[in-house]
């Protein structure tokens, strides 16, 4: 297995910009995320990894070989398409097998590792199956077994789920985890499905307009967004305008729209806010860390209108509002009596769940 690293690597495709300066280090062995919105660079980034774009600067390392204009058969990286580009008229041991016989290997070795493979995605028996018999999903693990075959130092998937329907997405994220764990393979996955990459990814690199927003865990992207992209495009958010008032210890008090101070912590800002006195501040506010008050005199308890209540069976979500601004809450269903639309609700909003996001 390998490591991945590009040096400064920018795209561009004529006067159009692709991608600028991507800046990254993959651990060999790690599970690796782009996530962005389409046209965000990528597929563009991904593309260059595999060798079917050179980069116009910078430098793409696989360990400590240097393969920036090195071709795509000759850097040992297994790829998956989002349209699989399987062989539609061969048989599924044909496609799998295929990779290997451009690569002249004999008979008897070829027949082990298609049957390995053909075990290892769990479509043992459909050897002789042609593609078209076969369902979306069988499709994608017979894309999956011949992107492993050949032994990659590294496995390129570029949206690999997006053809498949959501429970079948749900379970298949599953299984090309558990293959990357068995086999320790460094993987590289591009989607724009933030979910997707929240629940198999070791780290993310979250892409805005060919520009690298963030690049953290899944954990840190969700608690630490450096700024309001990254902040809405990771699950839900309550964004709310603020200016700052005042600080005292480690903690900082913000106005917010409906006159009321809310306090946060000075330790809660990302890295590109700058927390002064009467300066305008966006805060980040999860809508699972705001409750309803118990006793409605808990600090940083605001008082609202309800203007949207949901009733899931498993949680109660609301929408308020409060001064010129609504504020989602999602908690889990304790029994309590659900308000209704146009009740007033009193929600209380911990200091240490205010995020200052930019
Ligand atoms: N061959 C090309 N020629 C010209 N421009 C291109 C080419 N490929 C990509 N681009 C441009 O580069 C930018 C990044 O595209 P890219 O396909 O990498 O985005 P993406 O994030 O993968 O999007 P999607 O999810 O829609 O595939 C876009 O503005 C796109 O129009």
């Amino acid at each position: 297995m390998s490591s991945v690293t590009l040096e400064h690597v920018h795209k561009r495709f004529g006067q159009a910009k692709g991608v600028e300066d991507v800046h990254i280090h993959i651990e060999s062995g790690e599970f690796f995320t782009f996530l962005g919105p389409s046209g965000c660079g990528k597929t563009t980034t991904l593309r260059m990894i595999a060798g079917f774009y050179f980069p116009t600067e910078g430098q793409i390392r696989f360990g400590s070989r240097e393969v920036t204009s090195v071709p795509p058969h000759k850097r040992n990286t297994g790829m998956v398409f989002q349209n699989y580009a399987l062989f539609p008229h061969m048989t599924v041991f044909e496609n799998i097998a295929f990779g290997l016989q451009v690569r002249k290997l004999s008979r008897t070795e070829t027949q082990e590792r298609v049957e390995k493979m053909m075990k290892l995605v769990r479509l043992e028996g459909y050897g002789e199956r042609r593609i078209d018999q076969l369902s979306g999903g069988q499709q994608q693990r017979v894309a999956l077994a011949r992107a492993l075959v050949i032994e990659p130092q590294i496995l390129l998937l570029d949206e690999p789920l997006s053809n498949l329907d959501a429970k079948l997405r749900e379970e298949t994220r599953f299984e090309i985890k558990r293959l990357q764990l068995e086999l320790g393979i460094t993987t590289i996955y591009v989607t724009h499905d933030q979910a997707e990459a929240m629940s198999m990814s070791d780290r993310i690199m979250v892409m805005q307009s060919g520009e690298v927003q963030q690049i953290g865990t899944p954990h840190d992207i969700y608690h630490r967004p450096v700024n309001r992209f990254v902040a809405s495009f990771i699950g839900e958010t309550n964004l709310w305008e603020g200016t700052v008032a005042g600080f005292e210890g480690d903690e900082v008090q913000v106005r917010v729209s409906s006159g009321q101070i809310l306090t946060g912590l000075k330790k809660n800002a990302s890295p590109q806010v700058r927390l002064v006195a009467g300066e305008k501040v966006t805060l980040s506010i999860r809508p699972e860390s705001v409750m309803e008050s118990a006793t409605g005199e808990e600090a940083n308890t605001v008082t609202g209108a309800v203007v949207l209540a949901e009733f899931t069976g498993a949680c109660v979500n609301y929408v308020t509002s409060v001064g010129d601004e609504q504020l989602r809450s999602m908690s889990i269903n304790l029994g309590r009596p659900v308000k209704q639309r146009g009740d007033t609700i009193k929600l209380h909003i911990p200091k240490e769940s205010i995020y200052f996001a930019g």
